[in-house]
């Protein structure tokens, strides 16, 4: 298989899962963590590798190493695996799914930005998602009529802080996730609520259906629910680790123990809350966004450029949720007919919030 984004998060986790399968790495992409790179390469030995800049080409210990944007699209063309893990983070994503799926590979999809900004260019047909409440849903899923699906949200790092003192905090505080432990970008998306936002999307293309809310369930054990018509609910329970949806998105059915059951009788209580606007302020649009989906490419963009701000110490944390709310505002009805309209709003709109 090939693993973009190998040094991250997901990717580290799908190496576990390829350990423990025994499945063969033809290709690894990573950004700038060339160490730990070096002892991927070591140890799947993979046939071509590419990274984010030139000038660590040398420093690769491996004779087929490439760089850039295009070289990742090459690697995807000119491979013979038939499965892509994308655990690149943000809108650098999208092109590299776009190429699997033109390639006709089966993709294993992390990157949910791919699905927040260009869902319905998206074909599904040989797509598994790796987000554990995506990954609930799909479990739960019978035969019996769904009325509707539920996913649930840790709360993120600020759940329990005074809402007055979320103006001070710091980005140290702000990547202190209570229950995952994952990268800077999705660990700022968590504590603003943004990534319960992005998953309300994704939940829309990938199953179809606008009936979607999400609560806080504050020890990230309980993943998803579903309310089926006849009243009944259905829960998806799973310790909060991503080796579960990764061996499912790569192999499609596992019957291996993967990860070690919850113990109810440990766990002792759940506790759930609503997602609050004055806590989340992005919370605001959740309708006006499920009703127009479009606006996900409008949010992605306008949250990229902000959390990288946070996270460079050039805006507070509050201003993250900020930057959104107006470029929503600013562009609120984005017209997207092709994927090439997209790429020209994703500019426009990190333009307008780089100003
Ligand atoms: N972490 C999690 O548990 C979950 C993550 N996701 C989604 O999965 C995706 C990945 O998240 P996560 O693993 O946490 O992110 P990380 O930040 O941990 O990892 C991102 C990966 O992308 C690589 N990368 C970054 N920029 C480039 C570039 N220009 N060229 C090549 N590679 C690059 C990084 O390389 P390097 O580090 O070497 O610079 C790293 O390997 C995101 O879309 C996220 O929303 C979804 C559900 C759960
Ligand atoms: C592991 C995973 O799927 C993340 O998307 C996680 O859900 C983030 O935590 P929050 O619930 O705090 O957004
Ligand atoms: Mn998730």
């Amino acid at each position: 298989m090939i693993v973009l984004g190998s040094t991250g998060s997901i990717g580290v986790n799908t190496l576990n899962v390829a350990r423990k399968f025994n499945l063969d790495v033809e290709v690894l992409v990573a950004g700038t963590n060339i160490k730990l790179l070096n002892e991927q390469i070591k140890e799947f030995n993979p046939k071509r590798v590419v990274i984010a800049k030139k000038e660590h080409i040398k420093d690769v210990n491996h004779q087929n190493v490439f760089f850039g944007e295009s070289a990742i699209l090459d690697a995807i063309e000119n491979s013979n695996s038939k499965t892509v893990v994308n655990a690149l983070v943000g809108f650098l994503g999208l092109k590299p799914t776009l190429k699997a799926i033109k390639c006709g590979k089966k993709l294993a999809l992390a990157n949910k930005e791919s699905l927040v900004v260009a869902g319905k260019f998206i074909d599904q047909t040989n797509l598994s998602a790796i987000d554990s409440e995506h990954f609930g849903l799909w479990y739960l899923l019978q035969n019996k009529k769904v009325d509707s699906m539920l996913i649930t949200a840790s709360g993120g790092s600020f759940r329990d802080y005074d809402i007055n003192d979320l103006k001070n905090v710091s980005i140290k505080e702000a990547l202190e996730h209570p229950n995952w432990s994952m990268g800077n970008k999705i660990t700022i998306d968590s504590a603003t609520m943004t990534n319960k936002m992005f998953e309300l999307l994704e939940a829309k293309w990938l199953f179809n259906t606008r009936k979607l809310d999400a609560i806080i369930e504050t020890k990230s054990l309980i993943h998803a629910l579903i309310n089926f018509t006849d009243g009944s609910t259905t829960a998806h329970i799973a310790n909060a680790s991503m080796q579960l949806p990764i061996a499912y998105a790569i192999l499609g059915k596992v019957e291996e123990p993967i990860l070690k059951p919850v113990d109810l009788l440990d766990v002792a209580s759940f506790e759930f809350k609503k997602i609050e606007e004055n806590r989340y302020p992005i919370w605001q649009i959740k309708d006006e966004v499920l009703s127009n989906p479009d606006l996900g490419v409008v949010i992605n963009a306008a949250n990229e450029v902000a959390v990288s701000k946070f996270l460079n110490s050039q805006i507070g944390f509050l201003d993250v949720s900020k930057i959104t709310l107006d470029a929503v505002n600013r562009f609120n009805k984005p017209i997207i007919n092709n994927i090439d309209d997209i790429y020209e709003i994703d500019k426009e709109v990190r333009n307008y919030c780089e100003s």
